[in-house]
């Protein structure tokens, strides 16, 4: 059986959310006793609460939803990079290209180790050529232990609109702290949510034998 990592922050109600973003919550509707065989319960999540996939409707009016993002970007071959050594944002020469060849999915390790337990307001964001270069390779994805690709006070999103522009599907949130830099199968798949401008992910990586 080939090893699987689960690369997914455990969602619950101290999870670090955006600012300003109410927090996740999980109630209960039922419980087993009294004649009810069933305990039953009901979330609410913010969208981009930890491991999370961006659909293009998040930073386009015309994007789609993540009902309707096709889903084969989200799930197949890709390579992890581990871009440690990035201060403030990833730039071109903090990445090995050769790395990446023929990959359609790249994920960047930014993190030491990832902050389960409190927000960061100083991740290490993707600069927008980066994210351009990358789709001019045919990348169609690319995934961040990030919490965005733009910095926290971006107003222009110039990352997203590379991915926008290249038609490429993000993943953010991604914990990676505990996998080895390689090639892996990917399985991150978003909720089937209409209307919505992002969706959790239950995202693993797979050994590919
Ligand atoms: N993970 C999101 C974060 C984000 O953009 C966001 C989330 C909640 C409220 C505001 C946000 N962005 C900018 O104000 C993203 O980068 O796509
Ligand atoms: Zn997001
Ligand atoms: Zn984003």
């Amino acid at each position: 059986m080939s090893r699987i990592w689960d690369i997914s922050q455990p969602l619950h109600t101290a999870v670090p959310v955006w600012p300003g973003e109410p927090a996740f919550a999980l109630h209960s509707h039922a419980v087993i006793g009294d004649g009810c065989p069933v305990n039953v319960g009901g979330m609410f999540t913010p969208l981009h609460a930890g491991t999370h996939g961006d659909a293009p409707l998040h930073y386009a009016n015309d994007g789609a939803s993540s009902a309707d993002c096709e889903l084969d970007a989200y799930i197949g071959p890709c390579v992890l990079l581990d871009v440690r050594h990035a201060r403030g944002r990833v730039e071109i020469a903090d990445i090995d290209w050769d790395a990446i060849e023929g990959s359609e999915r790249v994920l960047l390790r930014t993190y030491e180790c990832f902050p389960h337990d409190q927000w960061d307001s100083d991740f290490t964001a993707i600069a927008s050529d980066v994210i351009a270069r990358l789709g001019a390779m045919g990348v169609r994805l690319i995934g961040t232990d990030a919490a965005s690709l733009d910095p926290e006070q971006s107003k222009t999103l110039d990352a997203h609109q590379a991915v926008k522009a290249a038609d490429m599907r993000i993943l953010e949130g991604l914990v990676l702290d505990d996998v080895p830099p390689g090639r892996y199968e990917l399985v991150a798949l978003p909720l089937r949510i209409v209307g919505a401008d992002a969706s959790p992910v239950r995202a693993i990586l797979r050994e590919i034998a």
